[in-house]
């Protein structure tokens, strides 16, 4: 079977992949998503499914480890997560759903069923809308339409170890609050797929009700794919986005050779529920000997009854959505491009440490005002973008140092002052990069003089000699050097960066030149402007 598998996913990898116009494919998703609350979902017990390394079964009440006699009692934060979750995605909010016990026995979920709710979930209806000009697909506009958005308990973990032929049950997991979302099969390519991934993580993200990472398992997918009117095929384990859509072209491939050598009719249809091996996906159970979960209403739990206001207060007390967001980003006055806007508003992973997206946005919409006022009619938006973005944020992780930290010492209006001194040539970019370097690396390691005088540093350095040259005289030794350079190779080589010591060798004729009135990295900055040099 494994063989089977393996030599079709290398027929796959050599014929290459593409849709065939005649077999459509239709997605549906499952996303379970983790929230982020303080307390489980019906105990008190520490919501930290991450301690399982160190500290496994350390979170656990006696609810979680399902000790007779025990009763869940529903944490409030769970509801106001998820009516957040429901109100961004549109959904009609529920006013009275209900929870409702599955019953299956596996040993990650000592209970013999989980809580979730089958017959009355919290939420139904809504959509999240994917655009041409957002998200990366090929259509202008793209609604996934949602089934519905129902809170579920987490299982415990099952931990094999093979080599000593036991499992170990860790049940740190157990009860962590979940949201099962589940679109309706509207995805018809991968793009889409690719595309809703991304925006559902960014939103949960964006609302604080979830970290969003696929890695840890804090939101996982299920993808389901059938290709025309076949039935549909479930795949689960798929732990990042491209084993996601590595699975999604894989079983569009496996079904299409199904239906074109008439195999359909064997398979019954071949409904079934799939796993992903890292390079094809193998059954896991087909759908006919499903277990049937006897799903019954929790007779310990009573009905969850919110008020047409609460909803509204709860909506009114979000932040603005992340498409707003980001149109708002990209028109008058701050004319992001969709890259630079991303990088403000949208948490990537890996700097979570260093500053949350809330706090770096703030700092840039600060420090734009403050920049504004002081520029008035001379304002480039490009000035404080690129270095907020690059430089600032780049300092930040070479430093390891907070944006917290960083704006403490360095607060907006700070940053709008170095900008104006930039933009004023008080001080050359190179020393305004010196002195951004300088400042925050001493935030890092000492107690900087606060709040800090940008005048006395500058003088303390010696940066602004740039005013008492004359500039003019500054780029015509330039273009005269540069005219006297016989050998292109050697121009040629310093914009390309491959020759980076060449430079110095201008920097040496203009020294010259000029007698050393004139600093080297002034010349180094006026070559580099004048060839425009990258590096
Ligand atoms: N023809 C189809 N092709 C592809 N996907 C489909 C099709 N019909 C339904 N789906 C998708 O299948 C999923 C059904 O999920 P749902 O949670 O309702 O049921 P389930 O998978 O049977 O139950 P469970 O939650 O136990 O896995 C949805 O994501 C839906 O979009
Ligand atoms: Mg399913
Ligand atoms: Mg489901």
């Amino acid at each position: 079977m494994l063989q089977l598998a393996r030599s079709f996913g290398s027929r796959i990898a050599k014929k290459g992949f593409h849709f065939l116009p005649d077999f459509k494919l239709k997605c549906g998703l499952e996303i379970h998503t983790q929230l982020s609350t303080q307390n489980k979902l019906f105990s008190l017990s520490t919501n930290d499914p991450f301690a399982s390394a160190s500290l496994p079964n350390h979170h656990t009440s006696f609810f979680d480890v399902s000790l007779p006699g025990t009763q869940p009692t529903l944490n409030p934060e769970v509801v106001l997560l998820a009516t957040k979750l429901a109100v961004a995605l549109n959904s009609r909010i529920n006013m009275n759903s209900r929870f409702d016990r599955k019953h299956y026995f596996y040993a990650d979920q000592p209970m013999g069923y989980q809580i979730t709710q089958h017959y009355s979930p919290f939420a139904k209806g809504g959509f999240l809308e994917l655009s041409g000009s957002l998200d990366t697909i090929d259509e202008d506009f793209k609604r996934i339409e949602l089934v519905q958005l129902q809170i579920e308990q987490d299982t415990g973990k099952s931990v094999y170890r093979g080599s000593e032929g036991r499992s170990l049950i860790d049940l740190n997991r157990s009860n962590v609050p979940l949201i099962e979302m589940v679109t309706q099969p509207n995805f018809t390519d991968l793009k889409q797929v690719r595309a809703f991934i991304k925006k559902y993580q960014n939103l949960v993200r964006h609302l604080g009700i979830s970290t969003g990472d696929l890695e840890t398992g804090a939101m996982r997918v299920d993808v389901n794919v059938s290709v025309n009117e076949h039935p549909r095929v479930e795949l689960k384990n798929l732990p990042n986005t491209s084993s996601i859509l590595s699975a999604v072209k894989y079983e569009y491939q496996r079904q299409v050779e199904l239906i074109q050598s008439g195999e359909t009719d064997r398979y019954s249809g071949f409904s079934e529920t799939r796993g992903w091996t890292g390079s094809s996906t193998v059954k896991l159970r087909s759908k006919e000997t499903t277990i049937d979960y006897r799903y019954m209403p929790d007779p310990e739990l009573p009905s969850v009854k919110l008020s047409p206001s609460a909803v509204q207060s709860v909506a009114q007390s979000m932040p603005e959505l992340p498409d707003a967001v980001l149109r708002g980003l990209m028109s008058e006055p701050y004319n992001l491009t969709l890259k630079d806007a991303k990088i403000l508003a949208i948490k990537g992973n890996g700097h979570d440490q260093l500053y949350t997206q809330t706090d770096l946005l703030k700092f840039y919409l600060d420090t734009f005002n403050c920049y504004s006022e002081l520029s008035g009619q001379r304002l480039n938006p490009k000035l404080p973008t690129n270095w907020i973005i690059h430089e600032l944020l780049g300092n930040l992780n070479r430093l390891q140092l907070t944006l917290a930290k960083a704006a403490e010492a360095f607060p907006p209006q700070k940053f709008a002052e170095l900008l104006m001194l930039i933009q004023d040539d008080k001080i050359s970019k190179a020393s305004g990069k010196l002195l951004l370097f300088h400042i925050l690396d001493e935030t890092n390691t000492s107690s900087l003089a606060q709040p800090v005088d940008l005048g006395a540093l500058i003088e303390s350095f010696d940066l602004n000699t740039i005013e008492k040259i004359d500039m003019n005289e500054l780029k015509e030794i330039c273009i005269g050097i540069i005219d006297e350079i016989s050998d292109p190779k050697l121009i040629e080589g310093i914009v390309s960066g491959k020759k980076k010591n060449s430079l110095k060798f201008l920097v040496g004729q203009g020294m010259r030149m000029s007698q050393g009135r004139i600093k080297p990295y002034l010349f180094e900055q006026a070559f580099k402007d004048l060839l425009e040099v990258k590096w």
